[in-house]
Parts: C-alpha cells; sequence; structure tokens
C-alpha cells in the first residue's frame, strides 16, 4: 500500500542575520548583511501509513514544527522529496489544504469579534463542505467535545481549553484525511486535555484520520500515538512503535520489596539493588521477561517480606532515559 506521507532526505535550512552581543551588537546586528545557516531539518526520511496516529517528539528547537511546516505546505524543503497524499505540499498547497487538517496551538484560525459559530460557517463555504455533511460534523464534534454552549460566543471571550477545542472541531468539518496538530494540549489543564486526548483518539479509531501532532507532554502519546518519531538536532533518532523503544532501552521497569524486620543485604540475580533502607529495598530489574514469581522464589519464604510492588516505567522515564543514554554516547564517542 502506498503510504500517505512520504518523506525522503527532506532538509531545511533558514539563513538567519548574524546576531553581535552588546548594545552596540545590537545596532550592528540591525545593519548587518552578515548571515548564518540554520539546519532545522537534516536528511529526515519516514513513510506514514493512511489511519496511522504518529508523535512527533524532539526537544526545543529539534525541529518539529518546520517539519509540520513542510508537510502542510506552508514552507518549501531545502532538499530531498516529501508527498502528502500522493502530492508535493509547497506546489499544490490548496490542493492538499482540502485534504489535510492543520492545528497549530500557538496560532488561532478562528475568527477572533465573532461568534464562534460564524467561523465554522465560513469554514463551510470556502471548503464548500455539503451542507448536511457540515452538520452532521458539527453536531457531533461538538457534542463530543462539549462545544454546544458556546457557539455563539465571541471567540475573543472563550477560555484557551475551549478555543483549543474549537479549534480542532474547525480542523475536522471538512472530513480531512490527514490532521497536523503543532502542540494541541499546551496550556490545557488536565481535564480540557484528557477531553482533547479521548477526542482525538476516538477520530483516528473510528473515523481513521491519519494523526500527526508533536507535543512536550507525553501523556498524548501514551493516549493517541501507538508510534513515534523522536528527532534531536533535526536528525531522526528513533522511529517505531512505543513497545520497542521501551524494550531497546532494555527493561526499565523497577521492584521494591518491603520486610517486616531488615533482612540485611538481599541480592537477586533477576534485578540490581538500587537503593537499600534496611526494611524498603529497590531494584531495577534487568530483564523484561522476569516475572513476579521468580522474584519471589528468589527471595525465598524464610525473610519475612511484607509487601512487593512492581512499577513499571512510564513514558517520561522511557523517553528521558533514550535522550540521557544518546547524550552520553555522544559526549563518550571521541
Ligand atoms: N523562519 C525561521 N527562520 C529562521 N530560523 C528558523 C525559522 N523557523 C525555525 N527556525 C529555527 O529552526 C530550528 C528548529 O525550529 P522548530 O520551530 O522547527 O523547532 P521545534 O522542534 O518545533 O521547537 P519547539 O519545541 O521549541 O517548538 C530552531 O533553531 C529555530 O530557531
Amino acid at each position: 500500500m502506498t503510504p500517505l506521507i512520504e518523506a525522503r532526505g527532506v532538509s531545511k535550512r533558514f539563513r538567519q542575520h548574524k546576531r553581535f552581543p552588546g548594545l552596540l551588537g545590537a545596532f550592528k546586528t540591525l545593519v548587518t548583511t552578515e548571515y548564518t545557516e540554520v539546519t532545522a531539518v537534516n536528511d529526515i526520511s519516514f513513510d506514514i501509513a493512511a489511519g496511522e496516529a504518529v508523535g512527533y517528539l524532539g526537544p526545543n528547537g529539534a525541529g518539529k514544527s518546520t517539519m509540520i511546516k513542510m508537510m502542510t505546505g506552508i514552507l518549501v524543503p531545502s532538499d530531498g522529496t516529501l508527498s502528502v497524499l500522493g502530492r508535493t505540499p509547497h506546489l499544490e498547497r490548496m490542493a492538499n489544504a482540502r485534504q489535510i487538517g492543520v492545528v497549530f496551538g500557538q496560532r488561532s484560525q478562528l475568527w477572533w469579534d465573532l461568534p464562534l459559530i460564524d467561523s465554522f460557517t465560513l469554514h463551510q463555504r470556502i471548503y464548500d463542505i455539503p451542507l448536511t455533511r457540515y452538520q452532521d460534523n458539527l453536531k457531533r464534534f461538538s457534542e463530543l467535545l462539549d462545544l454546544k454552549p458556546f457557539l455563539d460566543r465571541a471567540v475573543r471571550q472563550l477560555s484557551l481549553g475551549q478555543r483549543m477545542r474549537a479549534e480542532i472541531v474547525m480542523s475536522l468539518l471538512h472530513d480531512p484525511k490527514i490532521l497536523f496538530l503543532d502542540e494541541p494540549t499546551i496550556g490545557l489543564d488536565v481535564v480540557a486535555k484528557d477531553a482533547v486526548r479521548r477526542f482525538l483518539a476516538e477520530i483516528n479509531r473510528e473515523r481513521g484520520v491519519t494523526i500527526i501532532l508533536t507535543t512536550h507532554d507525553l501523556q498524548d502519546i501514551e493516549t493517541i500515538c501507538p508510534r513515534l518519531i523522536m528527532v534531536d538536532h533535526a536528525k531522526l533518532i528513533f522511529d517505531g512503535q512505543l513497545g520497542k523503544l521501551r524494550s531497546a532501552l532494555g527493561s526499565a521497569r523497577r521492584l521494591t520489596l518491603e520486610f517486616a524486620t531488615d533482612p540485611g543485604p538481599v541480592v537477586l540475580s533477576t534485578a540490581t539493588l538500587t537503593n537499600d533502607d534496611g526494611l524498603i529495598k529497590h531494584y531495577l530489574l534487568e530483564r523484561e521477561e522476569v516475572s513476579l514469581v521468580q522474584i519471589l522464589s528468589e527471595v525465598g519464604s524464610t525473610r519475612d517480606l511484607k509487601d512487593v510492588a512492581l512499577h513499571e516505567p512510564n513514558i517520561e522515564e522511557v523517553i528521558r532515559t533514550f535522550y540521557q543514554r544518546r547524550n552520553t554516547a555522544s559526549a563518550t564517542t571521541p
């Protein structure tokens, strides 16, 4: 099956005015004709199939937004080829726009002074959405995202959470095949984040809308995206399922044993002791497949064991460990 999105050796370089330090430097910066070149995206390739939900992750300045902007046709790649639904996005921007939805967390596509419903109506006209389809979509999405009470309110009067939900509804009214979201949950409270995540997961599952999102909130990934593309310093450093990332790191599961009386050192062949508080001992499991039964049989019945807890690593731990190991490896490479 042909992928919906195909990136082959895509790079993007920006020219930036050279900056000079100090007060005098500030004047020099204003008049300088000197430039430095920043590589925001460096030789990135991937395929995304219809119906996938992909989290595009990376630290600040790693090149995530730049890649999204190229896929939506806003920016032109400096090198490589990019195909979205069989088109080159920047060459066929209008045709591309009809098939995709875009949500930039920091930038609104709604009409600030008009009632929210007017933005939706305008969208229906611009995209020429059949009226019944538009009405069905609006009803369904505003119910799911609890937006009905706000449809007549001016956009500038909406809270950030209400506005973000409105942005998402608007981006989906024309039934796009792909939805691009840049930081869709930024600045939202936990309840609003949860509503947005559950909605996106449902849209992906039930309507088969392909989702590509950038985020710094890893719970977004956990709820919505089985696949991760990770970038660092403009380069792709990981592409695969979250489970693959977990196993690439080995087991990061932690074990806690609590004893009624201090048994002294308890050495296990299946786990490494990381902290010994006497009554409570903490371990890191050596292998993915070690079971609780194996651990308990090794601890033995002679010891006065009170409680056992096994902690699966959460996504934050997995991603942090991945970046830490990479940084350590690159620091030690001559
Ligand atoms: N229009 C531009 N002109 C010059 N440099 C740019 C431009 N847009 C982005 N950059 C630079 O390209 C690099 C990547 O920026 P980008 O916004 O893609 O990163 P990001 O991963 O989305 O970061 P963040 O997580 O902070 O949003 C940065 O060094 C940024 O300063």
